[in-house]
């Protein structure tokens, strides 16, 4: 009945890829149970998944195919026994292992028709995606932060750079043009599942005058008088005794009275004073400590079950003080335990630590009531000022189901109509996409040439370097450098190495070569050109030490060409990306961006070395 109907809706030939298709799943998480149970409904015929964790009772919440007694079990051993119950006849297969795993090679990949990314980390991710473009398999990229979720297709289906398309053109719409949709992500943000979200951590600025600056810092103001400034200096040095005398009552009895009343009190009335700044907006509230202490006089201090709750203002000041007292026993403490040579000891803010969130929820409460802003719970407190971003289960719901609408395009070979999705709340509409990019020329990832070096046992340096990339490729060896995952194992300068045996430089069976043309004085150097290594146990008859296919190494060039009439002729169809489009480009998005990038900024980025695009989990790096 269900096989029935998703054969009516998606038509018999699609469903039989579908059926004949084996994709790899990475990641058994909150993505990856949505999407295992997607691909297994759908009637994927062979799924393989792979996790290298075990069930947390934190996960519970979201991935959904594990329960309470799970807990401690490999993820993906327990998603593949119960996504097999919603469809028996399936092929599956699990692997608690890490994807980076030397026995996950290329010519394993190569056995996959799709591979799914679920996974939270940049190092796998970037793994899988060089595997994949290695290997020739299309890869779908997924990955949510809150309620933005991302969903890319990336496959490079012909290695070649293509100038007349920058980067950033739109290739979607290149219906008739096929051979240009070089389906890799942008470089800057689209390598790059999201920008980054990494944590920020701000101590409050009353915490940090009263148990962060040291005096010594403090003592560095510039107290150099002269007329023009002696007002603003006298000022200055008024406010830092001031402070001094209230750091000096901490652990006495006023110490909280006197914060509150320096705080919420005296820079108050002086703001409220600031008569300008309050033509537009309410003045700030001047809180009255000794109302708020009577006031308070029967309130408890809230308990670990109000942490959901909206404290009262009264709970907020009883908050406020005992956290004030915690806070301050414990740098009185460190005081006494510091020895001269040790630094001003100082107390810094951490969401996990209770006596730091209690003392910034209470303060940003009571302040925000001087200002007119609502209050927030010590939940919300800690989520905004830790920078928690929850995972959401509808997220990876919707961005799971995306990833099988894009894998349906992947596989009737439909990459033209492929998308990057974006899923946002934020903004006019929930669904956002874009067409796949052609790759950038000087971005190491997308214009990058690969295949396989097939090499010997006793293959040397020199083998691959006066045997196969001088005469095959026309490489200048004066003009060029070798690397591995290790570092650089060839460059002028490492003539030594020559001798060495492949293997001793640590070029083994599976592993990569990154090939860098260095010589831009004679002409455009090439673009980069990545090996994996297949060894040959058994050298055949007439065969050479290293050998490779001959590939076709384009160039990079500086200089931008000009574009073919019928790519920038063809109009803009991209739905829904008016958010991203730039302000006087919507007009004609994909000829407008070819015309501009040929006018001006393709010269630019041509000169580009590094293509930095995030440096947060979640986002890719590029060296050039
Ligand atoms: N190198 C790797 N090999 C295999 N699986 C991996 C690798 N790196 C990460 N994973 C898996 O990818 C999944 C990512 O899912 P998700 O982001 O929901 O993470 P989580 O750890 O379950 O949840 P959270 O990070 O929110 O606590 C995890 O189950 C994780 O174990
Ligand atoms: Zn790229």
């Amino acid at each position: 009945m269900r096989a029935s109907s998703i054969k009516r809706s998606l038509g018999v030939d699609l469903t039989t890829k579908i059926k004949e298709s084996r994709v790899l799943l990475v990641g058994a998480g909150g993505i990856g149970c949505e999407l295992l149970k997607n691909l297994v409904l759908t009637g994927f015929g062979e799924v393989h998944i792979i996790d290298l964790d075990t069930i947390d009772l934190s996960n519970l919440n979201r991935q959904f195919l594990f329960r309470h007694e799970h807990i401690k079990k490999p993820k993906a051993l327990v998603a593949k026994e119960v996504a097999h119950n919603f469809q028996p006849g399936a092929k599956l297969e699990a692997y608690h292992a890490n994807i980076m795993d030397r026995q996950f090679n290329v010519g394993w990949f190569q056995t996959f028709n799709i591979v799914f990314n679920a996974l939270d980390n940049l190092a796998a991710r970037r793994h899988v995606n060089r595997m994949c473009l290695a290997a020739g398999v299309p890869l779908i990229e997924s990955g949510t932060t809150g309620f933005n979720g991302q969903v890319q297709v990336i496959k490079q289906v012909r290695s070649v750079y293509t100038p007349a398309l920058s980067d950033e053109a739109r290739t979607n719409d290149i219906r008739e043009k096929p051979s240009v949709t070089t389906a890799t992500p942008k470089p800057h943000q689209n390598h790059s599942l999201f920008a980054p979200f990494g944590p920020r951590r701000h101590s409050p600025s009353i915490a940090s005058q009263l148990f962060g600056v040291s005096e010594d810092e403090e003592a560095e103001l510039d107290m150099t008088e002269n007329a023009d400034n002696a007002e603003e200096i006298a000022n200055l040095k008024k406010e830092a005794d001031t402070l001094k005398e209230i750091r000096d009552s901490m652990g006495s009895d006023d110490f909280a009275k006197n914060v509150f009343k320096k705080v919420f009190e005296t820079d108050m009335e002086r703001l409220r004073g600031l008569d300008a700044m309050w033509k537009e907006r309410e003045a700030p509230k001047v809180l009255v400590f000794d109302e708020l202490q009577e006031s308070s006089a029967s309130i408890n201090l809230p308990n670990s079950n109000a942490d959901q709750r909206e404290w009262s203002m009264e709970e907020n000041l009883v908050m406020f003080k005992d956290s004030l007292d915690r806070l301050s026993k414990r740098l009185k403490e460190l005081q006494l335990k510091k020895t001269p040579d040790d630094p001003e000891p100082i107390l810094t803010f951490d969401k996990d630590d209770e006596d730091t969130l209690d003392f910034v929820t209470a303060t940003a409460n009571l302040r925000a009531d001087v200002f007119h802003i609502g209050r927030t719970s010590k939940f919300d407190t800690k989520q905004m000022a830790g920078n928690i971003i929850p995972a959401i289960a509808t997220t990876n719901a919707m961005t799971a189901s995306l990833c099988v609408l894009q894998s349906f395009k992947v596989l009737q070979n439909d990459l033209s109509n492929a998308k990057i999705v974006f899923l946002e709340r934020s903004g006019p509409r929930a669904i956002n996409s874009e067409g796949l990019r052609a790759p950038n020329a000087t971005c190491g990832v997308c214009s990058t040439v690969r295949g396989a070096l097939s090499v010997t046992p006793s293959a040397t340096l020199q083998d691959l370097v006066e045997g196969v990339l001088e005469p095959q490729f026309g490489y200048n060896t004066q003009e060029m450098s070798i690397s591995t995952d290790q570092g650089v194992v060839y460059d002028p300068d490492m003539e030594d190495n020559l001798p060495k045996k492949l293997s001793e430089l640590g070029i083994t069976n599976d592993s990569f070569l990154t090939v860098v043309d260095q010589d831009d004085i004679n002409q455009d150097p090439r673009v980069n050109l990545e090996f994996w290594i297949v060894e040959q146990t058994e050298p055949t008859e007439g065969s050479k030490p290293v050998m490779v296919q001959t590939l076709d190494i384009p160039r990079r060039k500086k200089k931008p060409v000009t574009p073919e009439p019928d790519v920038a002729s063809v109009t803009n169809g991209a739905a829904g990306t008016g958010k991203r489009k730039r302000e006087g480009e919507d007009e004609l998005l994909t000829n407008g961006h070819v015309a501009k990038k040929v006018a001006g900024e393709s010269a630019k980025n041509g000169d580009e070395d590094v293509v930095v695009i995030g440096d947060d989990e979640g986002a890719i790096l590029i060296d050039d």
